[in-house]
């Protein structure tokens, strides 16, 4: 069977290997390195609706060459702005012309976790794999002894990376399960005739506890086969073929997904004329304008000027930190604010207070820690909380994303801010359901707003649709 052959082939690889770089120094090199996120992989694919796992893949022994073309990087790049929850690379060489490069240079450009895909059957390669960045290996319950199986996870363990342990039928389910599986992936590919059929991981999701994350992998191509993967409690999508033959990535993603509602956008820290340009190019509902002290801090009279040229389709919010009520109330006067969005520590009676004097919209920062700082604001009376990333020194503009599950508890609308950028807002959107989203540092180069950043990132949200 041509598993076997691969098999075969991949140990002589690992030997050769071995000669090049003995197992004692890789074995070092990997323990000596820093996992900054140990278990993002599992972290990622335990959402509260189905993930994806979207392969870069250039061939298969199945399909022959699938992309002539084979810009890896861009594919990597395009498959985190869709959505993606975390990218599968395969480095197998001979079968799937895969290579660690691709891992490597893949796994140092996205944030979110890769896979290497790869056929394990020596420890050597879970070394390697932390060695070029992988955040999880894959082990093939057709390949592996129970005993094998149970000694890479806990070397995987011990490196802070996650396994997903391939099976196919119920007797190798049993066996990722007696191995302490945490993520189970079934094949649907008939790896002796290539037959593929979805129904085959549908079947089997009974047979595996609902604690462990379970991966349908192969010939899913439809929103009717996510659907019924959803229906069955499977959390996430290996998806080859299908996105690597898509031109447009966004797009397919969503496709299969399904559609989302559309928040409302805002583009923050607006503070040269150039960028009004930009930002009427592309019709954001509001625009913000700090006012604390902050590298995008703006005077009343620049804003003054901004917004004669400003849409007057777009509203304007003007970001305060501790500021006196009074002078807030006569910012919101003179500069004809519709928002004032307030990012200190102000207190119920001041949001009141705001609102009734300016007749604004007023919206709470909230800098979350925990979810006990949620519950604190769920009862304001500010028109909207906008839930952001705690810093101990910044109050807002940190460029970091916070763990967006935290939200699940919030039962009023509100908007979502913290290092929002290209690179995750379809996730945000996705996995948090916000009325709007507050995009700031995210779209900005050298500390400066780039028109570039904020056309793409204002095209992905509207695709998602
Ligand atoms: O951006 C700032 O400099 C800033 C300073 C003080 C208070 C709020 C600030 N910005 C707000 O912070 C969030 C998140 O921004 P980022 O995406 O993490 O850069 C956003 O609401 C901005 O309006």
């Amino acid at each position: 069977m041509i598993l076997e052959k691969i098999a075969a082939k991949t140990r002589i690889r690992v030997e050769e290997r071995k000669r090049q770089k003995s197992l004692e120094k890789v074995k070092k090199e990997a323990y000596g390195r820093k996992n900054k996120n140990p278990f993002l992989f599992e972290k990622a694919l335990r959402g509260k609706d189905i993930s994806f796992i979207c392969e870069v893949k250039k061939a298969s022994p199945s399909k022959g060459i699938i992309a002539e073309d084979f810009p890896y990087l861009d594919i990597a790049r395009d498959y985190e702005k869709a959505g993606a929850a975390a990218i599968s690379v395969l480095t197998e060489p001979e079968f799937f012309l895969g290579s660690d490069v691709y891992l490597r240079e893949i796994a140092a450009a996205v944030d979110i976790p890769v896979l290497r895909k790869d056929f394990t059957v020596d420890e050597y390669q879970i070394y390697e794999a932390a060695i070029l960045g992988a955040g999880a290996v894959l082990l093939i319950c057709a390949l592996l002894s129970t005993e094998q199986l149970i000694r890479f996870r806990q070397i995987a363990d011990e490196l802070g990376i996650s396994c997903l342990i391939e099976a196919h039928d119920d007797a190798e389910i049993k066996k990722a399960l007696a191995a302490g599986a945490r993520i189970i992936g079934v094949n649907n590919r008939d790896l002796r005739d290539f037959s593929v059929d979805i129904n085959n991981s549908i079947n089997l999701r009974k047979e595996v506890p609902a604690d462990v994350i379970f991966i349908s992998e192969s010939g899913i191509k439809t929103a009717e086969n996510i659907e019924r993967l959803r229906k069955n409690n499977v959390q996430g999508a290996l998806i080859g073929e299908t996105f690597m033959r898509s031109a447009d990535k966004v797009k397919e993603l969503t496709k299969l997904y399904g559609p989302v509602r559309i928040p409302r956008t805002k583009i923050c820290g607006v503070s040269r004329m150039e960028d009004i340009d930009a930002i009427n190019m592309v019709q954001p509902d509001y625009i913000g304008f700090i006012f604390a002290p902050s590298r995008r801090q703006v005077t009343s009279s620049r804003v003054h000027e901004m917004k004669v040229p400003l849409s007057s389709s777009i509203d304007a919010a003007g970001v305060f930190v501790n500021e006196v009520t009074a002078a807030i109330i006569n910012a919101a006067h003179s500069l004809a604010l519709d928002v004032i969005q307030l990012h200190g520590d102000e207190t119920e009676e001041d949001i009141i207070r705001i609102k009734k004097e300016t007749g604004c919209a007023v919206w709470k920062a909230v800098r979350v820690k925990d979810s006990s700082d949620i519950d604190k604001w769920q009862n304001s009376a500010a028109d909207l909380l906008l839930f952001d990333t705690f810093s101990g020194t910044e109050a807002g503009g940190t460029g970091h994303s916070f763990d967006w599950s935290l939200l699940e508890r919030v039962d009023r609308p509100f908007m979502l801010a913290g290092g929002l950028s290209s690179k995750n807002i379809a996730r945000a959107i996705r996995q948090a359901a916000p009325w709007g989203v507050d995009i700031n540092s995210g779209v900005e180069t050298d500390g400066v707003k780039d028109a570039v950043k904020i056309k793409e990132i204002m095209s992905i949200i509207r695709r998602l649709k």
